[in-house]
Formats: C-alpha cells, structure tokens, sequence
C-alpha cells in the first residue's frame, strides 16, 4: 500500500477524466491498443500507470501524423503502450528506435504489436538510456521525434543528448513533467516515494523554461506531457551575419534589391520546405534563419538611409549584443518566456516605397530592432508614434493583449492607431510608424519611402503633390509630372480618410494636396500643410463646404475647386432623379425583378406627367440653371425659380424658347422669380435643389417647409445632404406615400437616417450626381491645375465658370489657376488671358474683340472655336491670323 501509485491526472475531478475518455478516448482507441492495455493492467495491476493513458495516446499519434515523422526514438517503453500507438501512426517505411532496460515488459507488449503488423518498424535497444543515447549520437543518428518516458532523475541527461539527436525542428516530448500535479504540490504532502522524482522534474521544468534552443509547450495531458521544438541556435553568429548583411547591402543599393529579392524566395522556399519536410529539415531552418538576416538587413539598410548609416550600425551592434542580455534576463525573471519567443513572435511583413518600385519586407524584426526603433522614436521627439510600436508588440505577442493596448492606449487617449489595410493589426502598425518615421524626415530617402499604398510618378520632380486619392484619367498626372511635380497618389482601401491619415501624407514636405469633399479640410490640416511648405489645397469637388476656407486663408493656402465641368453632369443626373421619382421607376423595376408582373393593369404604377406642371429651381447658379433648362425645353415645364440672385440668362433662355413653342403653335413655357423659397416649395410640382451648402442652407427643407409642399409633389436634391432635415423628411414620406424624393446627397453620409431605405416613395443613389466619365476627368484636371498653377505662381482664372480651355485634351492648358475660392482673400492676380470663343459669330466680332484685347493690354489670346459654327469666309486661319495680329499689337 505504500508504494502505491496514485491514479494519473491533473484534472479537477475523477469524473472529468472519465468524461473525457469515455466520449472520445477509448471509443478511438486501436483495437490491439485496447488489448495490450488490458493486458497490462492484468499484469502489472496499479503499476500499469506507468502506461501513457489512452488520450495521451492519441496525442502522440496525430502529433507524429501532423509532423510527418518518419524516424522516432522512444525513450522507455514498458509494455509499448505508447510504441505501439507510435508504430501504427508512422508510415510503413518509419522507424523507430526503441530504448528500455526491462526487456521482459516490452516482450510482454511485442506480442500486439506483431499482431497489429507494426514490429518491422521497431529497433529495440535493451539498454540503460543515457548509454544507448551516447551510442546513438557516437553514430551520429538523427530523429525527427523522440519519446522521452524513462527515469525522470535523468530527464537532464536525456534532453542535452536529445538535442543532439533531433534535427532542427523536430520534437523532444517529456512525459509526466507535472509528475501527477504534485509538481504544485508541497513536498509534506507528496508520497515519500515519488519525492525524488517530483524534485527532478521541478528542476528539469525550470531549466527547460530557460532553454532557448528549444520552444517549449507544456501540455496539461495524463500527468503533463512537455513538447521541446528544437531551433537552431547561433549565438553570436547573428551579430556577425547582420554585420555582414548590412554592409553588403547597405554599400551597394541593387544588391539591397537582389538580397531583398533573394530573402522572398528563400521565404518561398523556406514555406515549401516546411511544407515538404513539415519543419523538421535543417535546410528549412538555415533558410529561416537567412531570410531573418537578410530581411532585418534590408530594414536597417532603409533606416540607414533616413539616420546617419554609422549610427543605425553602431546601434544595432549595441542592441543586439543588450538583447542577448535582455534575453537572459527576461528569460530569468519570467522563468519561461524567451527571447526567441519574442523575437519569433515579433515578424512582421511590410512593403516600402524606394524610387517608384514598391518592396515588399519580410522582416523577423527583433526585440533589438523593435528597441532600436523605439530609441529612434523618443530622440525624435516622435513619441505618438511609439503607441503604433507599443501596439504592434503587444499584438504579436497576443491578440487579446492588441485590443487592450488599442483600448487603453489608443482610443481612451484618443490617439487614431494607423489601421491601414488590415492584414494583420502589427503589419499596419509598424508599417505605419515606419511611414510615419520615415516621413517625417526631410531627406529625399524621406520622400520616397512610403507606405505601400502610395503610387509615385515623376519621383524625381521638384514640387511633391499629394493626391488622397486615385482619381480617373491620367491626363491630370502628366499635366502635373509636365510641370516638374513628383505625384505621390494615396491607395489606402479606406473610402475616408482621417485627418490623421492625410497628416501622413502630407509628411514633412509637401507643395500642394488634392483632396475630396468627403475629408475634414479645417485648422488641423491646413497648419499641417503649411509646416509642411504646403501653398495649394485643392478639393476634387465644387462645393467646398468640407474646406474651413478662413482657416485655408490664414495659412495662406490657395483652396481650389472644380466648377463647370460638372455642370451639365449633375443636372443630368438630377434630371433622371425627377423622372425615375414622377415614373416610380425604381419601384416598378423591383416589381419587375420580383416576379410580380402578370399583365397590364389600368393603376399599375401610375406617376406623374410633367408636361405643362411647373419646376422649381431652389439654388438657380450654374446647375441648378442648366437643369432648368434641361425640363423646361425638355418636359415643356414652367419654371419657377428662387434664387439669391437674379439668373437673366436663365429667364432670356425660357421667354425665347416660350416663343419658339408659341410661334409654333404650342402652349408656351413660363418663368417666374420667386421672392421666397416657400413660394417655390407652394407653387412646384417638381423641385429641385442646387444652393451651396451653408449656414443659410443648413435644413432650408425641414418639417414646416415640407407641409408647404404639394402632397403629390416631387422633391429632388442633388445638393449636400444638410440641405434637407432628413428625419423631418422620413416622416413625411411615411405620412404622405404620393410625395416623392429622388435623393442623390444625404444629411450624414455614407449613412441614411433610420427608415429612408424603406420607403418606397424615396429613390436614392450614393452621390454620383457628377459621376460622367469626362466630368471625373475634368475635375481631377482641374483640381491638379489648380494645385499646380498655386505652386508655380501663376495667376488665377478670370471666370471659373469657363473652364472649357482647360479641359480640351488636344491643347496645353492656360498657364493659371482655374479655380481659386480664396484668391481674393489672399490678394492673388487674375489672369489676364482672354478667351475667344468658339461661337463668335463672324469676322467682325472677331476684329471687335481684337481690338478689346488690345485696348485691355491682356497678355494673349486663347482660340476656342467650331469650324462649322463659322459664317462663310471665316476659317481658322483667319481666326489664328487675327489673334496673333492683335497679339502683336498689343
Ligand atoms: N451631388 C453632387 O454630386 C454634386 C453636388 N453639387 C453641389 O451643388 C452645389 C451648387 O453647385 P453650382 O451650381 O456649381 O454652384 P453655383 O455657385 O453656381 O450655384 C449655387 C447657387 O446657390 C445660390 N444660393 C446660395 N445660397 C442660397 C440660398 N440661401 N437660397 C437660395 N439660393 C442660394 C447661389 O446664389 C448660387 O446661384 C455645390 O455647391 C455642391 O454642393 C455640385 C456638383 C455635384
Ligand atoms: O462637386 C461636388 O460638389 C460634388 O458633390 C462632386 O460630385
């Protein structure tokens, strides 16, 4: 009774352990495994626990299956229990070499495993172990797995000698290392006979924690099994390699390309080996290592290029040799987690910028290069960016540790963490602090590493021009790269940019932004781009109601936009609006799709007729005009209008065509001025909406102006969301189902206010009211040009509402701004340049406006004309003939 073994386990309960073999231990467990289990029982009785129990079995089954194991050493045998389970989970050319002193006891087992067919693979050793393992290594023997299950006093012993014999990658398995739990336990409460042991393997678990030429899991299973992945292990070698790597690289910048490349494939390679060989060749782990090395050179060749190459070098020799220190000590005081758990859990892929090639990095970054960047980041003052630091270290060594790192130290500090392109949290993280490191120096390296989302033309230009975004056609790059700009165009996957993501961009030096109406261009921004050297903002839009143009004015910033070209575009689209809501084309094309079409039916979608009802325009400038136009000559619609302005050509346009439509026999249109806006909103049945969004547009359409309107009346806005109270819009529709809105803006965009989605009577599209392919263009033309035009000094445009010679793809644009909102804020000149339109109608306007440039003493003259519009006897030559007369004369 004394020497009695306890019953194996570390669970909490007895039944526990049933539970867990009953469900899925026994009923998977081999027929001749089960017999040899009983067998031993029979024979051996309370010392059968000896055995590894069944789910320990199965462990090491599909451990061996998962590594591919093909030569085992089984340390320990007994009765074979865990042999045999070893010997049917290799494959049928595996061995294994078996090592017990009691020879009897296997003999007993040998009988099922010769049953079950397996003995071919079984090499027993009757030997005493740390003998038959010095043999082993005499004879240089390798293994891809070992069982180690003998004296547990010799444990020690075993592992120096096992780490001789498994290869790099393989794995050295412990059994009992919680030695029944009493491991936990107090020596007074333990068994005298099982004292010695437990103390031997406090020991062996201690020194194991502390062993950095193994990774180590300890396994809560039977009485705990320890599994020891072998690494390889350099020491010093490490220094000299980065040495080497970084010189090499670092003199010579193609082979910095090369190695960089060479580093990918190794990484291939080193993943196929892994793969083919499931971790256990040694080839794998050098390329491993190599590619480590390589890639941490290529990451301090470009570190290298933004801080004095002999301080990143001496440093890293510093840390390299402190984090071996660190190592240690970390390793001491923790009692288990190791520098190399860091260092491996410390790899991150990023891509960077050099020239207009993009590099992709794989870089096994190091604690002393995680340090090195951290030192870099307190002398540059950069501490914010230590927070992206911090959480990419904390990510990678878990995730539950990202999510409290982002919790506490970004979002409660309200600091943005750069999550760009999320691939994984760190990736972004370092890559932006590197970005962000990188970016903030003012060197030309500085300039040209990016993040990877940033597409360069023109590297070498002498102005930087930032676009946040790509914008369509290329026309507008070329006219930048042609006027000596480097173009750096934004990629990021997020549709909005914040306002932190855009200081990115704009970095330390930067001439000139593009930006998009969706961005939050105020005081932050503009003193950003003016530290940066900034001159020229420009939004890619016409409204500019995101641009803070008084705080643009006192940094002295030129704001742009983009007027004109996107007139006819967004009154189109306006118009459509009008239709698919009078027609309830939406609504019958869902009815369609729905399958709900059985034949024609006197109510089937009944709208409205526009012919003869009357427009209202609120907001009658450049859109707002040509969609009137648009249903009046279109639909035959009355007009009414209202409008801070009077629009006379808008009226002489309506009262000639009125007559054209009555000297024709047909009822003529109207036009009328409306005093008020509620006088519209009374008197439409179609109303459209095109102000500028500010404070006095702010809800212009809220619950009380909506009550105004006709119950059936139609209300489109093509404007910006804010226009219209939205909520007060919601329920409208929902009171009045024949009220109709065709809504291309929204009040808080990309969102729509709770219940729009579902109304029926509401038609809504994600403003693309300027989405024509030509107007797209157009705009990103305009907006470079107004960029541009800022930065070299040019003067401003005379009328931004003809634009038309600089969007003509066949010519070379003026030399100006075509649309600066703050030019007289800033006291900028105006152009002098003067355009001779296409439509002048004949020689004598032409001599007439000859002799105005040469009273006006403009600069040039710009010929814009229509050959066939010309009245006979005009060509272009004479066109030509005359410009340049009058340009002499001048
Ligand atoms: N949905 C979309 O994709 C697009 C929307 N827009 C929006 O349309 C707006 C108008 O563009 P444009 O016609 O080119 O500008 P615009 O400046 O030619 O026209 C705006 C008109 O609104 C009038 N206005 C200003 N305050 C008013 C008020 N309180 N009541 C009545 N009228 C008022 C102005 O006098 C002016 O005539 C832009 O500011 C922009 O916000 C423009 C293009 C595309
Ligand atoms: O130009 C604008 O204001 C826009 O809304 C772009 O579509």
């Amino acid at each position: 009774m004394a020497n009695e073994i306890p019953t194996k386990g570390i669970l909490k309960t007895e039944a526990l352990k049933h539970y867990i073999l009953e469900t899925s231990a026994y009923p998977r467990e081999h027929e001749l495994l089960k017999e040899l289990r009983k067998a031993t029982v029979q024979k051996y009785g309370n010392l059968s626990e000896m055995e590894v129990p069944v789910d320990e079995g199965l462990l090491l089954s599909m451990l061996l299956k998962i590594t591919n194991a093909k030569n085992t050493l089984e340390l320990g045998v007994f009765t074979g229990y865990s042999l045999l389970s070893t010997a049917l989970a290799l494959p049928d050319d595996g061995r294994i070499t078996a090592i017990d002193i009691d020879k009897e006891a296997y003999e007993m087992g040998l009988e099922f495993i010769k049953k079950a067919g397996v003995d071919h693979k079984i090499n027993f050793i009757h030997s005493d172990g740390i003998k038959a393992l010095d043999q082993l290594v005499k004879d240089k023997k390798e293994f891809d797995f070992a069982f180690a299950d003998a004296d547990k006093s010799n444990y020690v012993n075993f592992h120096e000698r096992l780490l001789k014999l498994v290869k790099v990658g393989g794995i050295i398995a412990f059994d009992n290392t919680l030695w029944f739990g009493f491991v936990a336990e107090d020596e007074e409460g333990v068994p005298e006979h099982m004292r010695e042991y437990r103390k031997a393997l406090i020991e062996f678990n201690k020194k194991l924690a502390l062993d950095t030429r193994v990774e180590v899991s300890q396994i809560s299973i039977g009485d705990g099994v320890t599994l020891c992945r072998r690494l390889v292990n350099w020491g010093y070698m490490r220094v000299l390699l980065n040495c080497v790597a970084f010189a090499v690289c670092f003199s010579n910048k193609t082979l910095f390309s090369l190695l960089y490349f060479f580093s990918f494939c190794c990484d291939a390679v080193d993943g196929w080996c892994a793969r083919r060989f499931n971790q256990v060749s040694t080839f794998g782990a050098v390329l491993d290592m190599v590619t480590d090395r390589v890639s941490t050179a290529c990451l301090l060749v470009v570190l290298s290029q933004v801080y004095r190459p002999s301080l990143v070098f001496l440093s890293l020799l510093a840390l390299d040799i402190a984090s071996h220190w660190l190592q240690m000590y970390s390793t001491f005081l923790a009692g288990k987690s190791s520098h190399k758990d860091v260092e491996d859990s410390t790899s991150w892929l990023f891509r960077l910028y050099y020239g207009n090639r993009i590099f992709m990095c794989y870089c096994c970054v190091s604690c002393e290069v995680v340090l090195y960047i951290i030192l870099l980041l307190i002398a540059k003052n950069q501490t914010e960016n230590l927070l992206n630091v911090v959480v990419a270290t904390l990510t990678q060594i878990s995730p539950l540790s990202f999510l409290l790192a982002l919790t506490l130290f970004g979002w409660s500090m309200k600091q943005t963490v750069n999550i760009i392109q999320m691939k994984t949290a760190s990736d972004v993280c370092l890559r932006s602090s590197l970005s962000k490191l990188l970016l903030h120096r003012n060197t030309l390296f500085s300039a040209m590493a990016k993040p990877v989302s940033i597409e360069v033309y023109n590297p070498n230009g002498k102005y930087r021009v930032v676009s946040t975004k790509p914008m369509p056609g290329t026309r507008w790059i070329n006219l930048l790269v042609d006027q000596g700009c480097r173009v750096e165009i934004c990629h990021l996957k997020k549709t909005i940019l914040s306002v932190e993501d855009i200081i990115n961009l704009i970095g330390n030096r930067c001439d000139g932004v593009i930006g998009q109406l969706t961005e939050d261009w105020g005081e932050t921004l503009f003193s950003a781009l003016s530290k940066a050297g900034g001159k020229a903002f420009s939004n890619m839009a016409v409204g500019y109601n995101n641009v803070d143009v008084e705080a643009a004015n006192k940094y002295g910033i030129a704001v742009g936009n983009t007027p004109g070209v996107l007139t006819e575009t967004t009154a189109e689209l306006a118009a459509s609006l009008s239709l698919a809501a009078a027609r309830r084309i939406v609504e019958a094309d869902g009815f369609m799709r729905a399958g709900l079409y059985e034949g024609w039916l006197p109510h089937l979608f009944v709208g409205n007729l526009l012919k003869g009802q009357t427009v209202g325009v609120i907001g009658a400038g450049r859109i707002g005009s040509a969609y009137a136009r648009m249903m009046v000559e279109g639909f035959k619609m009355n007009l009414i209008y209202f409008d801070l302005y009077q629009s006379t050509r808008l009226e002489k346009f309506v009262t000639a065509y009125g007559q054209f439509l009555k000297a024709n026999g047909e009822q003529p249109v109207t036009w009328k001025r409306a005093s008020s806006m509620e006088e519209v909103l009374r008197e439409a049945d179609l109303i459209s909406l095109h102000p500028v969004l500010d404070k006095t547009t702010y809800h212009l359409v809220n619950k009380e102006r909506l009550a105004m309107m006709k119950k059936e009346a139609i209300l489109v806005n093509c404007s910006r969301g804010p226009v219209i109270d939205e909520v007060a819009l919601v329920n409208h529709l929902r009171e009045n189902p024949m009220f109709r809105v065709g809504l291309d803006v929204f009040e808080e965009e990309p969102f729509m206010k709770p219940g729009l989605a579902d109304m029926k009577n509401a038609i809504v599209v994600p403003h693309i009211a300027s989405a024509s392919k030509w107007t797209r263009e157009g705009m990103a033309t305009l907006a470079a040009l107004n960029v541009v035009g800022k930065i070299k000094g040019y003067p401003i445009w005379s009328d931004p509402n003809r634009v038309d010679p600089f969007l003509n793809e066949n010519a070379s644009p003026p030399n100006a701004s075509p649309s600066i909102v703050n030019s007289k804020a800033l006291g900028l000149p105006v152009s002098k340049l003067v355009v001779a339109l296409a439509r002048a109608s004949g020689s004598f306007r032409l001599i007439t406006l000859c002799h105005r440039i040469k009273r006006t003493k403009t600069r040039a003259i710009l010929l814009d004309y229509d050959g066939t519009s010309m009245p006979q006897g005009t060509s272009a030559i004479l066109c030509s003939l005359l410009a340049l007369k009058a340009e002499r004369e001048r």
